[in-house]
Parts: structure tokens; sequence; C-alpha cells
């Protein structure tokens, strides 16, 4: 059975790196120990074994300086050096794979780095194709508790879920400093978060709120239920382990639903892609045979009429040999040592006149620059 990969993302102190150190004790608990890969070249420690990790083949710190970029830039470039291996990373796994149940991946808390850079989408890709993966956004809990940040972190969530085309799994972290329950009800009843939302509005109205933001989360709102209705939720604690087990519990249901829909979704894709690259290669090749004049004919045939070089003006008749009104009879015969004669005196003379036209045009060309550059040194 393939082992489920899950892809921890979220933004930068959400405690992606706690909650995969958690995550993984979790799993050495139930003797189903994972398989750990740590994505985030910047990190400076790693507090749990990782199987792969980012920082053994690519130095953060000499990307910085041998591409001269900032922190995010050597992220990216770290990222994209890494995805030229990914191949060979995902043969280790594969190889390795029938030993764990699980692959958790941790990712730069720079979210944009990772999602939305290519090599992101390839990493992403390439986990996806192989084994059934699925995305776990990491929220800081006691940071969205206001209705404004809340939608806007859900936001965030929906545009990673339209972009890896993933299964994913919402998950409020830190619920040992503040349950989840408020985030949950939010999700599930509109007219809650509406009255949430009025709540905060009138206790932190300084008198300079127009109303518009609130209309204008009040929609987005609207707008986000049909992405809940995708997601499942869980509320876990990466300090107290509370909440794993949920946790796990949703990585089953979110595999099985790969294994339904996306997986027939992605095959489907694949499959449209490589009918379309077909289809270009098609379409290139006879471009190409037009610009070459092939006109779709078997090429033996053009080569041979287009061998009689000697009868044709280049670009005349569009390569094809036209006959002298005057030429006589279509065929005449000769013995071959005549025709031999024939052509070599033809051609002799024809190739004289065009050695002695060359010979003038280039002497002369030669005389002229000959003179120029007398004048230019007299000049200087
Ligand atoms: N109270 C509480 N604090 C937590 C929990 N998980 C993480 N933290 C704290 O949140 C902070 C950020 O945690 P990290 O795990 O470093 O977060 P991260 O998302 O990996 O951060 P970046 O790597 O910078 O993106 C740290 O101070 C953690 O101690 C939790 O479940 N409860």
């Amino acid at each position: 059975m393939s082992p489920a990969t899950v892809i921890c993302i979220g933004m930068a102190g959400s405690g992606k790196t706690t909650f995969m150190q958690r995550l993984n004790s979790h799993l050495h608990a139930k003797k189903e120990p994972p398989y750990v890969i740590n994505l985030d070249p910047a990190v400076l420690k790693v507090p749990y074994g990782a199987n792969i990790d980012i920082r053994d083949s690519i130095k953060y710190k000499k990307v910085m300086e041998e591409y001269n970029l900032g922190p995010n830039g050597a992220i990216v470039t770290s990222l994209n050096l890494f995805a030229t291996k990914i191949d060979q990373v995902i043969l280790l796994v594969e190889k390795r794979s029938e030993s764990f149940l699980n692959v958790i991946v941790d990712t730069p808390g720079q979210i944009e780095c990772f999602i939305w850079s290519a090599s992101g989408a390839i990493i992403t890709e390439a986990f996806a194709s192989t084994f059934p993966t699925i995305i776990a956004y990491i929220v800081d809990t006691p940071r969205s508790s206001s209705p404004t940040t809340f939608i806007s972190n859900m936001l965030y969530a929906c545009s990673i879920l339209y972009k890896t085309k993933l299964p994913m799994i919402i998950v409020f972290n830190k619920t040992d400093v503040q349950s989840a329950d408020f985030a949950k009800e939010w999700m599930s009843d509109f007219e809650v978060f509406q009255e949430a939302l009025r709540h905060d509005a009138e206790v932190n109205d300084d008198g300079t709120s127009s109303g518009y933001m609130n209309s204008l989360v009040n929609s987005m709102s609207l707008m986000l239920e049909e992405f809940y209705s995708q997601l499942d939720v869980v509320g876990v604690s990466a300090y107290t382990g509370d909440g794993f087990d949920e946790f796990l519990d949703a990585v089953d249901h979110k595999v099985d639903e790969y294994n339904e829909f996306y997986k027939a979704e992605r095959e489907r894709i694949i499959k449209d892609k490589e009918e379309e690259e077909k289809a270009r290669k098609e379409k290139s090749i006879l471009k190409l045979m037009k610009d070459l004049d092939i006109k779709g004919k078997p090429v033996r045939d053009e080569v041979d009429v287009l061998s009689d070089t000697e009868s044709v003006e280049a670009g005349e008749n569009d390569g094809e040999v036209a006959r002298d009104e005057d030429e006589g009879p279509l065929r005449v015969y000769t013995f071959p040592e005549d025709r031999a004669g024939e052509v070599t005196a033809k051609t002799d003379a024809d190739l004289q006149a065009r050695y002695q036209q060359a010979f003038e045009s280039t002497a002369k060309t030669a005389s002229s620059l000959t003179a120029e550059s007398i004048a230019r040194y007299i000049n200087q």
C-alpha cells in the first residue's frame, strides 16, 4: 500500500515545525514511525530526525552569498536547486515505502516561496503523482480569533487548495491557548460568523470605519461556504498532543477522498495534457513540412526531384523541374559515355562563368575595402 504523504503548510509562526515534531513522536508512540522530510532550507534547528533534509544538500547561506540574494530569493533558489533532484527523492521514498504508512513534509514559513514558486509546484506534483498526498494547513488559532484575521487566513487556505488541487485538512493549532470551537462554528454556521463580525465592529469601532470592510468580509464568508464544505477541520495542540488522533482520522478520510476523486481527476488531467502535447507536436511537424515545402508528400520522392539542381535557379518553380519548351523529345537515348561528356562540358562552361563572376565581384569588394581602410588610416 502506498504511504500517505502529508505536506504541512502554514504561515510563519503558526507552529508547523512543532506540529511536525509532535506528529512524528505521536506516530512513533503508535509504532508507526513516519518518513520525515524537511524542505525548509532556512531553519536553524530541526527538532525531529529527518530522513531527508534539504539542508544536507543545499546550504542556504551560500546560496544567498553566491547568487547575491535576499532571504526569500534564497529560499526560492534553494527549492529550485532541490527540485532538480526530486525524482531521486521520490525514488528513495518509494524504495523504503514498505516500511512506513506516512510521509510527513515540513515546508518554509514563507508560504508563497513554496506554493507560488515553480519548484514548489514541481515538488508537490512529484509526490501527488506517486503517493496519495494531502495538505495540512496549520493555523495559529489564538491569532485568528478576530473575524477579519480569520477570513484572511481562510482565503489564503482557499487559494492553496485551488493552486495545489489536493485534499486539505485545516489544522487549528495551539488549542492549549484557545479552543478551536469558535472557528468550527464560524465555518459551519454563517449566521454565527455574521454575529461575531457585528460584535467585532461594535467593539473595535473607533469612528473611522466606513462599514465597507464589514460588508466585504460578509460577502467573502458567503463565498467561502463552498470551500468549507470540501475541508476536514481539526483542533490540535502541538504542545500537549491533544487532537492528534482526530488528525490521523482526518488523514485517513482524505486519503480515501484522494483515491476516489482526486486520483481519477489527476489521471484525466495528465491524459488531457499528453493528448494536447501530441497534437501540438503533430501540428509543429506539419508546419515544419510546410515551411520546407514538403507538402506532406513522401520525402524520398521530393529528394529525387530536388536533386536536379543544375536545371533550376534557386526560388524558381517552387523546387520543381520545369522543362524548356524547345527541349525536344521527352526522352532521348544516348550512350552513357556521351551523356557524361555532355554534362561535363555544360557543367564546366557554366562553372567557369560563375567562378569568373564571383572572382570579379570579390576583387571589387576587396579593392574598395582596401581603399576604404587606407583612407581611414590616413585620416587617423
Ligand atoms: N502554546 C502553543 N505554542 C505553540 C504550539 N505550537 C507551536 N507553538 C509555538 O509557536 C511558535 C512558532 O512555532 P514553530 O513550530 O517554530 O512555527 P513554524 O510555523 O514552524 O515557524 P516558521 O518555521 O518560522 O514558519 C514557537 O514559539 C512555538 O513554541 C502549541 O501547540 N501551543
